[in-house]
Parts: structure tokens; C-alpha cells; sequence
């Protein structure tokens, strides 16, 4: 990948005032760290030139300069140290949001593929030393450019051969330089993989924690996360191997131009072509030359991680969500809650088999359907065609008639509530979970909405009512209670299209005859379709259509599909035999 030069200083556009006063003030700071040899030099050649009395008045207003041009210094360093900084660390913030912000848009099919924990690797160490990349990158280079420029001129002025002698190594240094920051791109880029392999494995050990204790698996967890630290400290070896070879191969140009301007320049003073007060003075700007290149080279890893982090996060901005809107997507009006699927077929990304091909249905407004089949045979799939979970591969998926691609997608995803077995609830309060089915809310509609629920009884008898920290995802409550929270969430959604996923079959008898019951009040006056594997909870459906590996192979009524004696029949007596 290309590095996007434009995106990545687009980034310093808000901060731009403030962040060209801090190079301005490393500019001046690095310009009067140039004129400190000079003034050694005056002095130097004042004392060996043997006027020591006007030295010596001159070493004072000398020293006093001095520790004018270090104030001034000082005072220009505390502005770029701090605001720089800020600067930076305001950068990654932004960055990191407007990361956050692209996940959020990205699709179904784009968290399918990805792991958890990576992602999150990607939201918070990969951008931790971009601070320090967009703060010190252009204002080191730039103090250091401003040095070495300087510095060469000075050097070029006191003894042209030796400085020409000295710049005979930079080319060589400068390819390879070159050279070593691909390899430590490379290394940093696989520390960041790795570093981010680990954190999924912590993210899946972590939350799947209750069926590692049940199944004692501990150590195999242990085992697993071993695994993936090793990996990360053999990336981090590499690293460490390749930046040793970097420094110190740098260092030895470093001890190569001294030794350099020593033996040239204690030949230059024997053949009095150089005194001493010059030589002393060519090696301090030889060190201020040289002090960049240490600096560059040991910031080069902080540089080159800020980098790959920056390329991984785009990386992800550059995915566009398999889903959006369309330019001229509309705004659903009142929603009747008509659904039509014309000729729809679909396969998942990735995969060589359609879940299904040419499926057609319509489900009236207000109609209560269910859909019931074997296993795997697309129950779910079909519904979150619905929302536009995923879009069709072929066909079209219509409610009130209008094309679902051509309905703004928050429009269309407000219209429709959907209650699932899997119940996510956010650690927080039982009050902010619910309000999470409409952040405008207020208390009392909240407590409305929990009482249709039949959830304000045990709320209220938790220890702090409405108030009371649920604990991650929810595990401070029951099943039943978590199942009736998240459809206190969707009554105060009140959408007209319902789909009840699997909603009450983990539940116990007594809970799901609780949960049924506010399901059934849920349902009222809404289309709504409930996903079954018990087929004795949708016996009261007005229509039932059996979803198998051949599409919908049957509709009608409950007693209208035992009368036909086909598969309905044939999956409800398995049942019934199963009861038995
Ligand atoms: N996100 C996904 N990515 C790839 N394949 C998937 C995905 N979700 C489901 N599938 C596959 O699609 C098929 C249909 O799955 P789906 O969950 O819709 O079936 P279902 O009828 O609802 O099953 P169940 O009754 O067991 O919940 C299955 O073969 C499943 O493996």
C-alpha cells in the first residue's frame, strides 16, 4: 500500500494556526542553537590569539548572551514540547473517532469476517504513536533540516575540503537508511498483526469465559493465548534484531565522519591550512550534523510505527460499507408493513451455495406469519433481508412496495424490531438499556414500555429499581428477564414490523409463558413474523410457511398444513412424537 501523503496531513487542518506557531518556534529555537559554536569560536580565537584582557570583558557579555539565547530557548522548547504534544494527541483522538465512527457504518458482511479484538487493536495501539508522528515528524525534521543545512554552511565556510570529505558519507548512509526503514516497516507492521492476534484471543477467551469454567478448559485457553504471545515476542525479535542492525550500522557512518575530521583535521592544523579554534569549532556543527542523524534514527521506529499505524487505519477507511444509501434514498412516511420478497435468491459473501434461489412470498400488514423448516434452512437469513442485514443476491425484498435499496437505511431500520434469543444488552443500567429502543425517551414512557414487557415487577424488586447496573452484557439477570428488557426496548421502538426470532426457546416454561405473553402484546397491530422451532408456539399464526433446502415449500394455517399431511405435518409429529 501506497503511503497517502494528502489524507495523512489532512489531519493537520483544524490544528493548522496553532501548529505553524509551533514550527515557527522550533524554527527559531533550532536557528539559535546554531549560533553557540560561533560564539565558542570568538572566544576561542580571542583567547589563543593571546588578547586575554579583551577576552576576558568578552567572555562575560559573551556568557550573558548565552544564557539569553538558552532562556529564549528554553521558553520556545516548553511551547513545542507541550502544545506540539497536544496537538498530536488531538490528532489521534480525532483519528480514532472517525475510525469508530467508519465501523459503525460498515456492514454485516465486513464483521463476519473480522475478529473482535483484532479490530479493537486497531482503535487503540495501532494509533498510539501517531501523536507522536504527527507532532514530532515535521517539527524534527524540520529543526533538524534547519541544523544540518546550517550547520553544513558554516562547515563549508571554515574548511570547504573537509566538509566536502564528511558529506562523501551521506548518500551511502541515506540508502542505507532507506533500506532498514522498509525492513522496520515491515517488522512493525507484523508486531501491530500480532499484538492484534493476542487481543482477539483475549476478547474471544474473555467473553466466552462462563464455557471455558464449564467446560474447565482453562489451560487450553492459557495454551492458546501462550501461542499467540510467543508469536508476538518472536515478531517483536525480529524488530529488535533489525532495528540493532539499524542503529548501530548508522553509528559506525557516525564514528567514520569523526574519525574523518580528526585525521583531516589535525593534517589541516599541521599543514596550517586550519587553526585550532576552527577544527574545535568544525566538530561542534560536525556533532550538531550528526545529532540530527542519532536523533532521526532512534525516532525511527516511533516514526515508522506511527506509519504502519497509520496505513492499517487506512485500511479500513478506505472499505466502503457493503451496504449504504442510496444518493436518493427515501424517507419512509407511515409504514403499513406490507412484505413482499419477489424472486429473491442469496448466498453469503465467500460462499459457493445459495441459501436459497427464486423465493417469493407477500405478508400483509399487520399479519402475524411464522416460519418454521429444518435447521440451516435460511429462517434468519431471510428475515434480515429484511432491515438489509445483508442485500439480496438476486431479486428484490419490498415493504409497502417500495424497493428496501431504495429506502434510506435508517428510515428502514426503524420501522422494523426485532427480538432474538441471543439478547445483547449493554453493561449499564436497566433504564439505559431500555432507553436504547429510543434515546428520546423519557422515564415514565420507559416504565410504560417495561410494564407491557412484564418487566417492571422484577425491576422494581432489583436493589436499585429502574437504576440498577446490569453488568456486562446483562449478567445479573436472568434469561427471562434479560428476554423481557430487550422487548421493553422494542415497545418503546414501536415499529410497525416485528421479527421474533427464536425469541422465547431458551427460556423455562414459567418464563416463557411471561415472555409469550408480552410478545403477544408486542405483536398487536404490527406485521410481525416469528421464527419457531417449537412449532406448539405458532400454532395461532394466520399463515405458516415451511422454509426447507427447496424454498418455501408450504403456507397456510396450522390446521390447513396438518390437513395437507406434507412436511408441516411431518415436522410437527416428529415433535409431538418428541414430546412424547
Ligand atoms: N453470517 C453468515 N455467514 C455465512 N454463512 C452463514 C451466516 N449466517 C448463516 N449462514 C449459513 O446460512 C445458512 C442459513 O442459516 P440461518 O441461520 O439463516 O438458518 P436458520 O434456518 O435460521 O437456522 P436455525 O433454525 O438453526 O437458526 C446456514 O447454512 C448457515 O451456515
Amino acid at each position: 500500500m501506497r503511503f497517502p501523503v494528502r489524507k495523512f496531513f489532512s489531519y493537520y487542518k483544524p490544528y493548522l494556526p496553532l501548529f505553524l506557531s509551533v514550527l515557527a518556534c522550533a524554527f527559531i529555537v533550532s536557528a539559535l542553537t546554531l549560533v553557540f559554536p560561533l560564539l565558542v569560536r570568538y572566544i576561542t580565537k580571542d583567547v589563543l590569539e593571546g588578547d586575554l584582557s579583551t577576552a576576558l570583558s568578552e567572555v562575560y557579555w559573551i556568557g550573558g548572551l548565552m544564557l539569553v539565547l538558552v532562556a529564549i530557548q528554553n521558553i520556545g522548547n516548553y511551547f513545542v514540547d507541550y502544545k506540539g504534544h497536544e496537538i498530536g494527541a488531538r490528532m489521534e483522538r480525532d483519528l480514532r473517532s472517525e475510525l469508530f465512527a467508519h465501523m459503525q457504518k460498515l456492514s454485516f458482511s465486513f464483521y463476519d469476517k473480522e475478529k473482535t479484538g483484532q479490530l479493537m487493536s486497531r482503535l487503540t495501539n495501532d494509533l498510539l504513536q501517531l501523536s507522536e508522528l504527527y507532532h514530532h515528524g515535521p517539527e524534527d525534521y524540520l529543526k533538524y533540516l534547519i541544523r544540518f543545512i546550517g550547520a553544513f554552511i558554516i562547515l563549508f565556510f571554515i574548511n570547504a575540503p573537509l566538509t566536502i570529505a564528511v558529506f562523501c558519507f551521506l548518500p551511502f548512509l541515506g540508502v542505507f537508511s532507506l533500506y532498514f526503514n522498509k525492513i522496520l516497516n515491515r517488522a512493525l507492521r507484523r508486531n501491530k498483526e500480532r499484538i492484534a492476534d493476542v487481543n482477539a484471543q483475549v476478547e474471544d477467551s474473555l467473553s466466552g469465559i462462563r464455557v471455558v469454567k464449564s467446560f474447565t478448559n482453562e489451560l487450553i485457553e492459557i495454551e492458546k493465548f501462550n501461542r499467540e504471545n510467543n508469536r508476538f515476542l518472536d515478531s517483536r525479535k525480529n524488530t529488535y534484531k533489525a532495528e540493532a542492525y539499524f542503529f548501530n550500522g548508522v553509528e559506525t557512518f557516525i564514528q567514520l565522519i569523526t574519525i574523518t575530521v580528526i585525521i583531516f583535521g589535525s593534517t589541516s592544523i599541521v599543514n596550517q591550512i586550519l587553526d585550532l579554534a576552527d577544527l574545535i569549532t568544525f566538530l561542534l556543527y560536525v556533532s550538531f550534523m550528526i545529532e540530527p542523524i542519532q536523533k532521526l534514527t532512534h525516532m525511527s521506529t516511533q516514526f515508522q510505527e506511527g506509519i504502519t499505524g497509520f496505513q492499517r487505519f487506512m485500511e479500513i477507511m478506505n472499505l466502503k460499507p457493503a451496504i449504504d444509501n442510496k444518493s436518493n434514498a427515501m424517507t419512509m412516511p407511515k409504514v403499513l408493513g406490507e412484505i413482499t420478497f419477489q424472486q429473491v435468491s442469496f448466498r453469503y459473501e465467500d460462499h459457493l451455495d445459495d441459501v436459497f434461489v427464486n423465493l417469493s412470498l407477500t405478508i400483509q400488514p399487520g399479519e402475524y406469519v411464522a416460519l418454521v423448516g429444518p435447521s440451516g434452512a435460511g429462517k434468519t437469513t431471510l428475515c434480515s433481508l429484511i432491515p438489509r442485514f445483508y442485500d439480496v443476491t438476486d431479486g428484490d425484498v419490498l415493504l409497502d412496495g417500495i424497493n428496501v435499496r431504495d429506502i434510506d437505511l435508517q428510515s428502514l431500520r426503524k420501522t422494523i424490531g426485532i427480538v432474538q434469543q441471543d439478547v445483547y444488552l449493554f453493561a449499564g443500567t436497566v433504564m439505559e438499556n431500555i432507553r436504547y429502543g429510543n434515546p428520546a425517551a423519557s422515564d415514565e414512557e420507559i416504565i410504560v414500555a417495561a410494564k407491557h414487557a412484564n418487566a417492571d415487577d422484577f425491576i422494581m424488586s432489583l436493589p436499585n429499581g429502574y437504576d440498577s447496573e446490569i453488568g456486562q452484557r446483562g449478567v445479573k439477570l436472568s434469561g427471562g428477564q434479560k428476554q423481557r428488557l430487550s422487548i421493553a426496548r422494542v415497545f418503546l421502538k414501536n415499529p410497525p414490523v416485528l421479527i421474533l426470532d427464536e425469541a422465547t426457546s431458551a427460556l423455562d416454561y414459567e418464563s416463557e409463558n411471561i415472555v409469550k405473553e408480552s410478545l403477544e402484546m408486542l405483536a398487536e397491530g404490527r406485521t410481525t413474523i416469528v421464527i419457531a422451532h417449537r412449532l406448539s408456539t405458532i400454532r395461532n399464526a394466520e399463515r405458516i410457511f415451511v422454509l426447507t433446502e427447496d424454498g418455501i415449500v408450504e403456507q397456510g394455517s396450522h390446521n390447513e398444513l396438518l390437513a395437507r399431511d406434507g412436511a408441516y405435518a411431518h415436522l410437527y409429529s416428529k415433535q409431538f412424537e418428541l414430546q412424547i
